[in-house]
């Protein structure tokens, strides 16, 4: 493992794996979405809290979309006003679900305003400090094929004859395709990755010129070779100094994993082959089906691998950004290049890029968030470009993913937003590697070591009871302008006990309350008969209307010094109750038998350790120490107790009080 606090060290999570990890969260482990939401939205509320102070950055607008990333900002946007900031939500698309619903009027009844994408200014920057971009998460993706589904064209979107499904091999990634053939077998096409990039790059470009591209109807042979033709074809029309990428199960470059998905085959897998089966019943059924689709994965039985489906996981949501789809009618039209121009008017996404290998074949890609999010993302894009000419302009924090890049590949084309905080769940997302804003933040604090097992997560630790941590290094920081948000009970005249003890003893009880961590800790100051002071923190071991008591080595520099000078002070910090108490006055030293006493109600390893280093002299080496602490333990090793006198011969210790 390197090092945890190097980007570079960290796991990334595939937006399969995301979405894995979120079932087995939410089943075996029983988790409840809710549970994980809060989690999630609390990190994200106390993160904006502990980064931009509400003083400096009051007025937060979170902007939710549709799913659980909305549901996180849901979460959050209720925090931030109980942390005393002033908050807006946008959820333009609301959720008709009862945790939702819940969400919502627990915001309404704060009461926290919700705005439509109208309300709001086309610049965002003269009403926020801080935009929340909790619009979607690891289940953003394109899915224009779902569009097609318009029985009035008579234009059939077929899911189930294909599995198109991103594959780690040996020698790469892959994308598995596989289509059916002509008399209904199916046969697999593998596709590099680096061709399906390209494909994107060179297909993006030309859709910024003509506004949606057609691509030309393919060869007319089926499979991967006229996808390869295809390919070919494109090559050398943008450029014909591109190498011809290798394809095919023919190319020795290629791995075919198994030919698992031919019915008539060895390989026939559960409920794929099923599936398959049903389907053989004859075309017409081809048009009524839903849309589902199947997760697999690849395996090895008995020397040959093959592709296991695990899972129908249905709509296309968790699968790679390009689908394949039939689009051929119910008459199998052959007017090809005419269904797609109809499958392109029917589709509202600009950036489209439909990319047929067959005649009935196409791969899809859509990255392009829809209305009203598109406008919204717009919106944070354009406040970034004018961010220049400002002072001063809101700070845009993520949820796990900056809404609309690639939830792998990132902001591709660079276009999208650059939020300044990037909270990631669970674990960051492959797109994170991309953020290079200033604050990169793990939260959420609920991932078990079960899960970091089985995909062996790298993750830095969660400091203390923090619900997040940093990964990366921190900003330089200016001293001069940090600044923390006291978040604490207002504190009245009326409040305040007559008598300071009593006070005292009050918050004292607050800060054992509070669970804080040593509350007895505090700070003694003493000076030397020439007024230098010193400082060093003690525990407090007890207090009383005569005073406030601890323990020193006798011959401590902090014992000297009050021989020589009896004044000293104390100061309590608590820190998360934001409170402080300070004490001056005089010392003395508490009677010997009270010293003698306390000295033996401590542990005898405590009293020998006492008795072993001699404050305010060198030691000359570490096992003089050891050698003197062996030899005292075997001495006294009776269990009796015996006076200090008895132990030393030295005055050791002593119990000293400061009256106020
Ligand atoms: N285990 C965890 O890490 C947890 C993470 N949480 C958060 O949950 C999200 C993932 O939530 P999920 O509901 O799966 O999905 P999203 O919120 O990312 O988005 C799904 C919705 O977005 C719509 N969508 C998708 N693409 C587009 C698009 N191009 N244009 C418009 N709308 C889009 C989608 O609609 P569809 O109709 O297309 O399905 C969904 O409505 C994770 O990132 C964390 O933030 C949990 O809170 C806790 C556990």
């Amino acid at each position: 493992m390197g090092d945890l606090q190097n980007p570079d060290s960290v796991s990334y999570l595939s937006k399969r794996e995301a979405a894995e990890i979120d079932e087995i969260l939410m089943g075996p482990l029983g988790f409840s979405v809710d549970q994980l939401m809060e989690l999630a939205g609390l990190s994200v509320a106390t993160l904006i809290a502990e980064v931009y102070i509400l003083n400096e950055y009051p007025r937060v607008l979170t902007i939710c979309g549709p799913g659980n990333n909305g549901g996180d900002g849901l979460v959050a946007a209720r925090h931030l006003h109980h942390f005393g900031y002033k908050t807006s939500v946008c959820y333009p698309k609301r959720t008709p679900n009862i945790l939702y619903t819940g969400l919502v009027t627990q915001l309404e009844s704060l009461p926290i305003p919700f705005l439509s994408v109208d309300d709001l200014h086309l610049d965002l920057s003269n009403d926020f400090d801080i935009l929340v971009d909790a619009m979607f998460g690891f289940s953003f993706h394109g899915k224009g094929c779902i569009r097609m589904g318009l029985k009035q064209r008579k234009i059939a979107v077929e899911s189930k004859l294909f599995d198109l499904q991103k594959i780690i091999l040996k020698e790469g990634v892959y994308l598995k395709v596989t289509e059916k053939g002509w008399k209904g077998g199916l046969s697999n096409i593998w596709v590099p990755e680096e061709v399906i990039v390209w494909l994107k790059k060179v297909l993006g470009a030309c859709l910024e010129e003509k506004q949606g591209i057609i691509i030309p109807k393919g060869p007319r042979s089926s499979g991967w070779r006229s996808f390869h033709k295809a390919v070919a074809f494109f090559i050398q029309k943008s450029n014909p100094e591109v190498r011809r990428f290798p394809l095919g199960p023919q190319n020795q470059n290629h791995v075919r994993v198994g030919s698992c998905v031919n019915p008539g085959g060895k390989w026939r897998v559960g409920s794929l082959a099923n599936r398959i089966s049903q389907r053989q019943g004859g075309r017409d059924s081809l048009q009524t089906e839903s849309m589902v689709g199947l997760r697999c994965h690849a395996e090895k039985l008995g020397g040959e691998s093959r592709i296991v489906v695990d899972r129908d996981v249905g709509n296309f949501n968790r699968w790679s950004e390009a689908v394949v789809c039939s689009i051929g009618g119910l008459d199998q039209a052959d007017d090809w290049e005419g269904e797609t121009k109809i499958i392109s008017q029917c589709l509202e996404e600009k950036n489209i890029i439909l990319f047929p290998f067959d005649e009935h074949w196409a791969i899809f890609h859509s990255s392009t968030p829809r209305p009203p999010f598109d406008e919204l993302i717009q919106r944070l894009v354009r406040l970034q470009s004018l961010d220049q000419k400002r002072q001063k302009s809101p700070v845009i924090v993520s949820v796990d993913v900056p809404s609309g890049w690639h939830v792998e590949e990132g902001d591709n084309g660079g276009e999208g937003i650059k939020p300044d905080m990037l909270v990631s769940l669970t674990a960051p997302k492959l797109c994170a590697k991309k953020f290079c804003g200033p604050h990169h933040f793990l939260g959420g604090r609920f991932v078990p070591p079960s899960i970091a097992d089985k995909y062996k997560l790298y993750l830095p630790p969660y400091p203390g009871t923090s619900m997040f941590v940093r990964i990366g290094k921190p900003p330089p920081t200016d001293i001069a302008t940090l600044r923390k948000n006291f978040i604490s009970p207002e504190f009245h005249e009326e409040d305040v006990e007559a008598d300071p003890m009593d006070q005292f003893h009050k918050w004292f009880d607050d800060a054992v309350a509070a669970g804080l961590r040593e509350p007895n800790a505090m700070a003694l100051s003493t000076a030397n008969m020439d007024g230098k002071p010193s400082l060093r923190m003690v525990l407090l071991k007890g207090v009383n209307k005569e005073g406030f008591v601890w323990c020193s080595n006798y011959e401590s520099r902090k014992a000297f010094e009050i021989s020589e000078n009896p004044r000293a002070s104390l100061l309590f910090y608590w820190d998360s109750l934001s409170r402080q108490v300070r004490v001056e006055g005089a010392v003395q030293k508490v009677s010997d038998e009270e010293s003698e006493e306390y000295f033996h109600s401590r542990p005898r390893e405590s009293q020998i350790s006492a008795i072993v280093s001699k404050q305010r002299t060198i030691v000359p080496r570490r096992h003089v120490l050891h050698q003197e602490y062996k030899e005292l333990e075997a001495k006294f090793s009776d269990g009796l107790q015996y006076s200090l006198k008895e132990i030393d011969g030295r005055h050791l210790w002593t119990i000293e009080r400061l009256a106020p």
